[in-house]
């Protein structure tokens, strides 16, 4: 290796100098220099070995001068070289810093060389040692990881400074404390009972992994949540020498994780834990229930009409409605229970290791009740009630995929029964939502393929027995199950949406019979539709509408639009628009079962109808029962007053005919005039022109 040796010096002045060098084979690579300032010009980009300087002559004015030389040449040895009498001249440069004299006496040459050798040899092992002990030092003091090391004893020698802050104690505390004391650190409620990491790295001989949930107890006994390891340290024989251990502070991580597991076990609205937690606990549950031959119930609750406070109210009422039912079911099972919010309106119960089977029924009694309390929100009290679907392990389900689909078909059931009622899961059920399954399937073949018809039911001015027009109301011949009615199958079109298509075909179909019809000459015939929510809630219900009818060509007005009250309250601001448009647009409107819903006065003087239909229900016996002969009674009031014509659903019988006439109804339908009939067999009605009446045929 080439060693460059700066030598500060002429060379006329000690010109056997250089020949020392070269006699010895060895690449030396040597530069003169004339002064000092020189050589340290040179060290500014380049390095060198070693230093000689000759005391030939006088090269600093004092010791002053040396150490300006010294310290600006760093770190590079200095070595005096000169006569044998100058030696102790030479002393005072080593003195100052100089590592030491080499004799240049022809004599002394050999020796002269080899100490130059040595004085390299013993720089360079230095630098090599020396640097990363120091490297080690500078970092472990900067870093923001905590460092302790500990003697074999486990008694601290060595703490940085990040390691003092994190703990408490300085280095001057902490220097030769067992380790337990200036770094406890609990798992688990195990401090004092396990044996510390730097112990155990030393009692192993081997590196102590991460510890999950450590936490330092600093020396003020606050606690820092910290990842920590710990390793042996071994000599370079590989005797043991101590440990040191390496920890942070992840608090915040840990919080954020924390918040992160927190946000997705639980409902944001509610707090209450979500479905993917609630499906972990019922796992659970069902396990555990398995093992200790217990039983358990989930209960599926529903809130009744939610959508139409949302709608009515806005989503933010909806929200604390949400809440506080929340509140209200918290408050009415046990802490060991879980109470989930699926999603919506939705909210179900997990109760594990029932005793007894009257638990759950007193349970669901207490959480209708807590919900049917006045709720106060935005200083408003809402009242709201749910319906309550239940199913047991293992009487009604081994799984818990059964026991939520059975939970969810009593829930339908309870529905179905009226709401605000709890149903326990009945095998027959699981026929029923089969059978759901089934229609729905149906429903989609027989949309594409349109297997449906229209009936038609005449309706009849009360007085003079004229037909004044017809219901259309719909039937499925089905390919193999002949005739369904429309109870079976329009639920389950109106919760699946596929009312959507089905209304727009009836319409379709109504417009073109009324065409038809115009064709034979009955010109005009005014035809009812049903219409559902779903169809008058899309936003283009009116322009399909319109559309057809200019397709199909008929007069707008001989399209009537029957809607119950229930469709309306769903939105009434929105419903009110499109009803106007449908209006504008020349079409009749009747408000369908008038009397079974809200039938208030304040609103159904704010929407634009023609027509009130009395529900079925009050026209039954009406002429015996004092109740619905006083309800039908102030609806036929109700619609002189509005100027809206009414009609009367589902006479019977001459005495409900005799009561409706003389109260003053117009217009009435029912079985006592004609059932629903084929297109055929209307038309030969509709030819006819009227019917008989029989009060009126009392009366000639
Ligand atoms: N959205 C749509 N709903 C529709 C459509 N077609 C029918 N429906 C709704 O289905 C329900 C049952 O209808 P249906 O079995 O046809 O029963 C109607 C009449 O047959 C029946 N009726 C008529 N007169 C009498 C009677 O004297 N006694 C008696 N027991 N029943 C009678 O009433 C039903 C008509 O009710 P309403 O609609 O309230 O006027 C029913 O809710 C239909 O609305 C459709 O195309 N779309």
């Amino acid at each position: 290796m080439t060693t460059p040796v700066f030598i500060l010096c002429e060379t006329r002045e000690n010109p056997s100098f250089v020949e020392q060098f070269a006699d010895t084979g060895e690449d030396w690579l040597i530069k003169f220099f004339e002064n000092p300032s020189a050589v340290v010009g040179h060290l500014k980009k380049h390095s060198a070995d070693v230093i000689i300087v000759s005391m030939a002559r006088r090269r600093f004015k004092d010791d002053a001068g040396f150490i300006r030389f010294y310290d600006a040449v760093s770190f590079t040895p200095i070595l005096m070289s000169g006569r044998e009498q100058q030696r102790s001249a030479a002393e005072a440069f080593v003195a100052c810093g100089a590592q030491g004299f080499s004799s240049s006496d022809p004599k002394d040459r050999v020796a002269g060389v080899q100490i130059v050798r040595d004085l390299v040899l013993r720089f360079r092992l230095h630098g090599k040692m020396e640097g990363p002990a120091a490297r080690a030092e500078v970092t472990l003091n900067a870093i923001s990881d905590g460092v302790i090391g500990a003697d074999t004893e486990g008694n601290v020698d060595f703490i940085n400074p990040a390691a003092e802050v994190l703990t408490g104690w300085s280095k001057s505390q902490a220097s030769g404390q067992p380790i337990e004391n200036v770094m406890p650190i609990d798992i688990d409620n195990s401090l004092g009972y396990e044996p510390h990491p730097v112990q155990l790295a030393l009692q192993k001989r081997s590196v102590v992994g991460l510890s999950a949930g450590a936490v330092l107890v600093k020396r003020d006994g606050s606690r820092v949540d910290i990842e920590d390891s710990a390793a042996p340290i071994f000599d370079y024989r590989g005797n043991l020498t101590g440990a040191v251990i390496v920890f942070h502070d992840v608090s915040a991580e840990r919080a954020m994780r924390l918040k992160m597991t927190y946000l997705a076990h639980h409902d944001h609205l509610t707090q209450l834990p979500n479905r993917v937690l609630f499906q972990d606990r019922l796992e659970q549950a069902v396990r555990a229930a398995r093992r200790y031959g217990q039983y358990l119930a989930i209960m599926f609750i529903d809130l009744d009409n939610f959508k139409h406070i949302n709608d009515s109210l806005g989503h933010t009422v909806g929200d604390g409605v949400l809440v506080a039912v929340a509140d209200a079911l918290t408050r009415s099972v046990r802490a060991s229970d879980t109470l989930s919010r699926q999603g919506g309106d939705e909210f179900v119960v997990l109760l594990p290791a029932l005793q007894e089977d009257n638990d759950v029924e007193t349970i669901a009694m207490k959480i209708l009740q807590a919900i049917s309390v006045g709720h106060l929100i935005n200083e408003k009290t809402l009242y709201v009630s749910a319906s309550i679907g239940i199913s047991f392990f293992p009487s009604d389900a081994v799984n818990v995929e059964d026991l939520i689909k059975h939970a969810d078909t009593a829930l339908y059931d309870a529905k179905e029964k009226g709401r605000n009622r709890y149903q326990f899961f009945l095998p027959g059920m699981n026929d029923d939502a089969m059978e759901r399954q089934l229609i729905e399937a149906d429903l989609r073949r027989a949309i594409s393929l349109e297997q449906f018809i229209l009936h038609y039911q005449p309706k009849v001015d009360l007085s003079s027995g004229l037909i004044t027009g017809v219901e259309a109301l719909l039937r499925w011949p089905h390919p193999l199950h002949g005739m369904i009615a429309p109870s079976r199958f329009i639920g389950i079109a109106e919760d699946t949406k596929l009312i959507i298509p089905i209304g727009e075909w009836v319409v379709r179909a109504a417009c073109q019979q009324i065409k038809r019809w115009g064709e034979q000459g009955l010109n005009n015939v005014c035809v009812a539709v049903n219409v559902s929510i779903a169809e008058l809630s899309q936003t283009c219900y009116v322009d399909n509408i319109l559309a057809i009818i200019e397709e199909t060509g008929v007069p707008p007005a001989a399209l009537q639009l029957e809607l119950t009250e229930s469709v309306l309250m769903s939105d009434l601001p929105s419903n009110r628009q499109v009803l106007s448009r449908l209006k504008a647009a020349g079409l009749s409107l009747a408000m369908d079962d008038f009397g079974t819903g809200y039938s208030s006065l304040a609103y159904l003087t704010q929407l634009p109808f023609d027509v009130l239909k009395i529900d079925q229900s009050f026209i039954r016996d009406v002429s015996s029962r004092a109740d619905n002969a006083a309800v039908v009674a102030a609806i036929l009031a109700m619609g002189k007053s509005l100027k809206l014509r009414v009609v009367a659903e589902g006479i019977e019988n001459s005495l409900e005919l005799g009561f409706l006439q003389s109260n003053g109804c117009q217009e009435g339908q029912g079985y006592l005039f004609s059932k629903p009939l084929s297109e055929t067999q209307v038309t030969t009605f509709l030819l006819a022109g009227s019917v008989a009446l029989p009060a009126m045929l009392e009366c000639h």
